[in-house]
């Protein structure tokens, strides 16, 4: 018997200017539970501006998004209950030590202390970070950064993960433990949003991807789909394909020319 999957977000014509400029643009789309979704587009597409608006930090133009279907915009509080998320930034509070840190985290998120305490230690564990636990933020390198911004969004088993870049600064050693993470979360039935530029990562876990361009989707649908529709083996192919890349030889060429 088939199992029937929830949609645990649901993102419905988005749109946003910026100074009479459009950066997102009617974007549609929604991730079930133990789903991966890959947003994807050059740099300035719009894909963080679409997080921000996913997390209630900046307003739409038009458009709906509902959270396990909870309105974003008129309940801020229970989404962040159902969600976590790693954001582009490696911002920390500098001057707590990684542990209150995450003790701070699991309190604002009403974690009990004893299944904070046990959590927070294996997922430091995992990360090679317990060693560090008593160090303040400010002396962390931006990947020890990026795996605390991970165990903070994950640490209260939210229905809904967004990861808005968190494969940088990784070496490759936490990247593949990284997709591995990922992929048993979403087994467990999370829902999981990713934004990268690293498309071989995408191509890994990803089961659909948006491809945007300048905040219009130019291609939409499952990994299988959007790969046949480029003819193309490697996700990095179709997004070639479908944002136009141009060549910029020419132009390399000439700006050396001038050294
Ligand atoms: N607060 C803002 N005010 C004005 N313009 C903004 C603001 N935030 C974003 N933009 C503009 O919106 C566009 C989309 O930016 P956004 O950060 O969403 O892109 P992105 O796809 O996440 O890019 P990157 O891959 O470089 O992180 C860019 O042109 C950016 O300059």
């Amino acid at each position: 018997m088939k199992v029937l999957q929830r949609v645990v977000l649901e993102v419905s014509k988005l749109s946003k200017s910026f100074q009479q400029t459009k950066v997102v643009d009617q974007l549609s789309f929604s991730i079930q539970e133990g789903e991966i979704f890959g947003l994807l587009g050059p740099n300035g597409s719009g894909k963080t501006t679409t997080i921000r608006m996913m997390t209630g930090h900046v307003y739409p133009d038009e458009g709906d998004i509902t959270i396990a279907g909870i309105d974003v915009m008129h309940d801020s509080l229970a989404i962040k209950k159902v969600t976590g998320i790693v954001p582009d930034s490696d911002e920390l509070i500098e001057d707590l030590t990684a542990w209150e840190f995450l003790s701070f985290i699991a309190a604002i998120r009403s974690i009990p202390k004893n299944i904070a305490t046990e959590r927070s230690s294996e997922w430091l564990t995992l990360f090679d970070l317990y060693a560090h636990r008593d160090r303040p933020l400010h002396s962390f390198s931006h990947g020890m950064r990026k795996k605390v911004q991970f165990i903070a969004a994950v640490l209260h088993t939210p229905k809904l993960i967004i990861l808005d870049e968190p494969t940088t600064g990784l070496d490759p050693d936490m990247v593949i433990m990284m997709k591995q993470v990922l992929l048993k979360l979403k087994a467990k039935g999370s829902a999981i949003f990713l934004s990268t530029h690293h498309l071989d990562f995408a191509q890994e876990i990803c089961d659909h991807v948006c491809l945007i361009k300048k905040g219009v989707t130019v291609a939409k649908g499952s990994l299988a789909f959007v790969l046949k529709k480029s003819k193309s083996i490697r996700l990095e192919d179709a997004y070639i394909y479908f944002t136009e890349r141009e060549d910029r030889e020419d132009q390399i060429d000439a700006l050396l020319g001038h050294w």
